[in-house]
């Protein structure tokens, strides 16, 4: 090392040494006992819990956080689930029977399956596959419709809020739909491609469905390709602000802790949790509060053990979710592209659309509609369970490549439930979606699937690429019961046997008036408690027609300047 940059490191360690001493000595001059005395405890490091905390030490002048994150740091996981969609926390999605909507008078089986979630520092943003598509301003202007006091949730003051588009000479359409310099960043996907899924959009749009070169602008329907997330996020960059941040890892939130003399107000004061071995209490400061960033499951698994008034309106409370299904094709033409079923070839381009509430192939009009409810990816990952399992078999040639196209219904009417099934908070609840309870659900994902096995036969896709479709009547799947034709029936089982999730779950502590079933008002406050917030993708009132990380970064950005206000009146 140069002398120079010697000198430098050593100046940099003393500030570090300055900056940490002062910290604690701030620390300790707070603190009466031993224990632990912050202004915000955030409870999970996910994409709400890292963004607040970033926001509220930025924006709110000397305040010390504890952000207690359940999972490791990012920096020890390891490049196993670095890879986006690894699953380091999977939690069950139950198997549910409820009646045939096409046969009624038969049952049928949603079998259950894992459900991921990302426990580590970054929380879900550390796995998620990067799309990008924030959802219509129909959703957001719901959120506002609920009451004036909710019109700081409206479309045109949210998204673009928190948005960093990095998009090169932005046209001025764009510039209209966009944010420059939020913290969220955004990019257009690498134009890399892989050429089978080009020329799956390209017979898209000759089956009439238009181009759309930005489905964040003024409509969401038409075949593109998506933009993309980056990552990783930053707690913060400054030395300075670092150090206000205490943020601990491996440390799991056991319940909080309730001021014991005002027994009946409900009023947070701290949080018992578990960590290096021991329980420990962490409390706020007379002004602070208890922000509770856990995601969809983990929120409502808290609220529900912590046991106060709001129990009843939780259980009676919907966890919402976008269900996706698949069709595979088999790429029969040799070629030599040996990556196809590398991650970076997945989930670029897609198209949105109305699916048919009957179950129609869907028509013109709804490729055109501008509410559309499908969105559909184009990946040469494998999706279906079946053929995945072949792929991974010993039985599998090295040659055999797909082209899978996946539908995701955006957004469902039905609604599923969470259960508690231990008072121990480390024992996951149990997760029941109820897929598909609507037949409305049902017929949109039936027509959406019906056009991707459609644009799968269609020439170049049939010719230059050879392709045919897996899964339906073949090794992999009996799923006709007449030759290739699927009858609604067939369908169903289909579409129940093949669902998977997005990994969108939310809605589980709704933000609402208290009448209509919410457990927390429009400042995101608990109902029924004092200093208790929830912050995450679990407060949505209903799940935006699109992917949840966005949205989910401004309710944390939101509830940030929320907090910051209430604060400094104090
Ligand atoms: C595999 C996958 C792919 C995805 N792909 C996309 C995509 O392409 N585009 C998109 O927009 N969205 C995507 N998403 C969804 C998006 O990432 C989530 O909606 C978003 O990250 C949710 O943020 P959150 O803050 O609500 O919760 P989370 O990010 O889940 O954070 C919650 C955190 O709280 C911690 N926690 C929970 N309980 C406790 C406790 N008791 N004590 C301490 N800590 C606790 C958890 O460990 C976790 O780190 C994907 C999600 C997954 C899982």
């Amino acid at each position: 090392m140069k002398e120079s940059e010697n000198n430098n490191t050593k100046t940099i360690d003393a500030e570090i040494r300055n900056l940490w001493s002062e910290s604690i000595n701030y620390r300790d001059h707070r603190q009466k006992s031993n224990d632990e005395i912050y202004d915000f405890i955030i409870v999970g490091a996910g994409t709400a819990g890292c963004l607040l905390a970033r926001e509220l030490i930025y924006n709110v002048p000397n305040v010390n956080i504890l952000v207690l994150e359940a999972g490791p740091p990012s920096a020890q996981v390891n490049d196993m689930m670095r890879l986006p969609c690894t699953f380091p926390a999977a939690y069950r999605a139950k198997d549910q029977k409820m009646p045939s909507i096409t046969e009624p008078t038969k049952e049928v089986l949603n079998k259950g399956f894992t459900y991921p979630r990302g426990k580590v520092i970054g929380g879900c943003s550390t796995v998620n596959a990067m799309v990008y598509i924030r959802g219509q301003k129909a959703d957001y202007d719901s959120w506002a419709a609920q009451g004036p006091e909710y019109k700081i949730w409206d479309y045109d003051h949210c998204l673009e809020a928190v948005e960093n588009n990095a998009r090169e000479n932005p046209d001025e359409e764009f510039k209209k739909y966009h944010g420059f310099n939020g913290l969220l960043h955004v990019q257009d996907s690498p134009t890399d491609s892989y050429e089978v899924t080009k020329d799956f959009i390209k017979v898209a749009n000759n089956l009439g469905i238009p181009c759309n070169k930005d489905f964040n602008g003024d409509r969401q329907n038409g075949a593109g390709k998506y933009q993309a997330l980056g990552r990783p996020y930053g707690l913060a960059s400054g030395v300075a602000k670092i150090i206000a941040v205490n943020v601990k890892s491996c440390a799991h939130m056991l319940s909080i802790i309730w001021d014991e003399e005002k027994e009946d107000e409900n009023i947070a004061i701290g949080v018992k949790y578990f960590c290096n071995g021991g329980v420990r209490n962490a409390y706020i400061a007379p002004k602070g509060e208890v922000i509770i960033c856990g995601g969809a499951i983990n929120s409502a698994q808290i609220l529900m053990l912590s046991g106060i008034g709001l129990k009843n309106n939780l259980e009676a409370n919907n966890i919402k979710d976008h269900p996706l299904c698949m069709v595979t094709g088999k790429i029969s033409i040799p070629n030599n592209t040996s990556q196809f079923h590398t991650w970076c070839s997945g989930m670029k381009l897609g198209m949105i659309y109305k699916g048919n509430a009957k179950g129609k192939f869907p028509s013109h009009e709804e490729f055109l509609d501008e509410h559309p409810d499908i969105q559909s990816y184009v990946t040469t990952i494998v999706y279906d369970p079946i053929i995945n399992e072949y792929v991974n078999s010993k039985q599998c040639p090295p040659n055999f490549e797909t082209v899978t196209s996946v539908s995701v219904l955006n957004p469902p009417l039905s609604a599923g439930h969470l259960e508690l099934c231990s008072s121990n908070s480390f024992m996951q609840p149990k997760i029941f979606l109820n897929y598909y309870e609507k037949p409305e659900d049902l017929y949109r994902m039936m027509s959406s699937l019906k056009l991707l096995r459609e644009i799968l036969k269609q020439p170049s896709l049939s010719t230059v690429w050879g392709i045919k479709e897996l899964g339906f009547n073949d090794e992999f799947g009996k799923w006709c019961s007449v030759d290739e034709e699927m009858s609604d029936e067939d369908w169903e089982r289909y579409i129940r046997g093949k669902s998977y999730t997005s990994f969108h779950p939310c809605g589980t502590v709704k933000m609402a008036p208290e009448s209509q079933g919410g457990c927390v008002n429009h400042r995101l406050q608990v109902y029924g408690t004092k200093n208790l917030r929830v912050v995450d993708a679990s407060i949505f009132p209903n799940v935006s027609n699109g992917n949840t990380n966005a949205p989910v970064a401004m309710v944390a950005w939101r509830a940030s300047r929320i907090i910051k206000e209430e604060y400094l009146k104090k």
